[in-house]
């Protein structure tokens, strides 16, 4: 006989895991949320909230420098790096605080701080030796960072983005290891803000973009902020209380290193060999997309940990789908998903939606080099290109490196959801001047292409007037 029993067992309380328990719970389920430390989400403590900050702070500094080109005077500007950090840590406690009152809302006896290892399916040994029986397990352990022993060798010099936002104060130089999303967001918040960063990747490519003009506008755009060292074979040792980084016969010294070479799932430990599913050679279960279930099986996964989609609406809408079905089970729901969307907040953002630019796909681009609102606001950079399918021209994929593409990347991925073509989406009454009328040029294209006509109504050309 178990130690507790439930009907559904959720293992992790972050995000998805959250979202899994609430589902449960609300579906009737008998739920336990076990966790070792319901410290906060990663998202709040050390993840999405406190680098947007560091962001913030870097977009103020930008933002003051550059007020010159309006003819605003500053003066020279100053950071501030206590202060920066300070703040940081203080609006992220804030974001944390929210959470973790979160869990003292959840029924008396939901909360089990412990870790949890399989024993079997649906039984579960926690570290402090109780037992767990459940009739559905949810897995929604997230993810953390990999970090490649030459690195782990460093000790504190060593930076990831569980430790970074702990610093006093900012380094004057930093080394980013890793041109993925977290390498690009948090290298050029710290150039930004003053600190000589350069960035290494072993990869040719920034953050795997897959459209080649995006990615040479991005790279571009990075290059004037920060050193690239792209496909390069960085090796790092300590000397003097430095770090030294070696990669193709030169080297350089920084403050520190920030690794940023990606969050691989939180499999190791979960046991998950007596749950007799079938385990690929990283040791990961088959999930489906559409049902979060792990094979056959009465286990469900949610979150970075299945490394499907590892952004927060995904781990929220993924956990909830899990719980759902953990109660279900075995008459689980297929769910649809939402289109994939990804952002990157680096200035102006990166964004990424739905299918890539394809042999087949008819492909529209915006230039910002030079488009109205952007030069006003002398944010006059980038690129946005729009693919859609033959024969009606319905939109399927976006990639944008523009300004307001964090706003814009949104406006498509509700049109490629809802199936619009590039046609329709003209239709929509685009305000002038904005960074939204550049995008008419591209839908433009796309309909030529196609080739489709434009209603009569329509100016082919530019709005008068920029
Ligand atoms: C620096 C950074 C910036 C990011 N920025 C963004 C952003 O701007 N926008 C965005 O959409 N996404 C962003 N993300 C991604 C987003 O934070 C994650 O996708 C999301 O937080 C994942 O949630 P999760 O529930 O899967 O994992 P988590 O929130 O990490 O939760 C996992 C939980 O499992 C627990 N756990 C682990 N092992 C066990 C065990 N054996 N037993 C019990 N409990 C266990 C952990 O303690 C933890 O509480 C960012 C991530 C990082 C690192
Ligand atoms: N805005 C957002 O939504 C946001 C922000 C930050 C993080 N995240 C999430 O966090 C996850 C992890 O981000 P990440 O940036 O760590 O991973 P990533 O997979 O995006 O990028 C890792 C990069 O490191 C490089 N790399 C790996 N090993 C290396 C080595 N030894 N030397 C040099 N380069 C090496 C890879 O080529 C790759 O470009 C992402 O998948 C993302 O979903 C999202």
């Amino acid at each position: 006989m178990a130690d507790l029993t439930c009907d559904v067992a959720v293992i992790g309380a972050g995000t998805a895991g959250i979202s899994a328990e609430h589902n449960a719970r609300k579906h009737g389920a008998r739920t336990l949320l076990i966790d070792p430390e319901f410290a906060g989400t990663t998202c709040a403590t050390v993840g999405c909230m406190p680098s947007k900050l560091l962001i913030a702070a870097g977009r103020a500094a930008h933002g003051a420098r550059k007020a010159g080109v309006f003819g605003i005077g500053t003066g020279p500007v100053s950071v501030d790096g206590r202060a920066v950090m300070k703040r940081v840590r203080e609006e992220r406690d804030r974001f944390v605080a929210g959470t973790r009152k979160g869990f003292d809302r959840l029924p008396e006896g939901t909360c089990i701080r412990a870790r949890a290892r399989f024993t079997s399916a649906t039984t579960l040994e926690l570290d402090d030796g109780r037992s767990v029986s459940a009739k559905a397990v949810v897995i929604a352990t997230g993810s953390a960072p990999m970090v490649p022993g030459p690195y782990r060798a460093l000790g504190d010099l060593t930076l990831t983005n569980e430790t970074v936002f702990e610093l006093d104060d900012l380094p004057q130089s930093l080394a980013v290891i890793g041109a993925g999303v977290i390498g690009l967001e948090l290298a050029q918040a710290m150039a930004r803000l003053g600190v000589r960063v350069a960035v290494f990747d072993r990869a040719e490519r920034l953050a795997q973009m897959r459209c080649e003009r995006v990615h040479d506008a991005l790279k571009d755009a990075m290059a004037q902020e920060m050193a690239l060292h792209l496909g390069s074979d960085p090796q790092p040792s300590e000397e003097g209380g430095k770090v030294r980084i070696d990669w193709d016969g030169q080297s350089e010294f920084f403050d520190r290193v920030l690794v940023a070479t990606g969050r691989p799932p939180n499999l190791k430990g979960l046991n998950l060999e007596a749950t007799g599913l079938k385990l690929n050679d990283k040791g990961m279960p088959e999930v489906s997309e559409a049902t979060m279930q792990c094979g056959e099986a009465p286990i469900f996964m949610a979150g970075d940990a299945n490394a499907m989609h590892p952004v927060l609406h995904e781990a929220s809408d993924e956990g909830a789908i899990a719980g759902r079905n953990a109660v279900a089970y075995p008459a689980v729901v297929r769910s649809d998903r939402r289109v994939p969307l990804s952002l990157t907040f680096t200035e102006p953002p990166l964004v990424s939606i739905g299918q890539g630019p394809d042999e087949s796909a008819k492909i529209g681009t915006a230039d910002y080099s030079s488009q109205g609102r952007a030069r006003v606001d002398d944010e006059n950079t980038g690129v946005a290109r729009i693919y859609a399918a033959a024969p009606r021209g319905r939109l399927i994929g976006a990639d944008l490196f523009c300004p307001g593409a964090d706003h814009m990347g949104h406006l498509l991925a509700l049109a490629i959801q809802q199936g619009l073509t590039a046609e329709e989406l003209l239709s929509m009454p685009f305000y002038h001047p904005t960074l939204e009328e550049g995008l008419r040029g591209a839908l433009k294209e796309i309909c030529r292409a196609v080739p489709l006509h434009l209603s009569g109504d329509q100016d082919p050309g530019s709005p008068p007037g920029g």
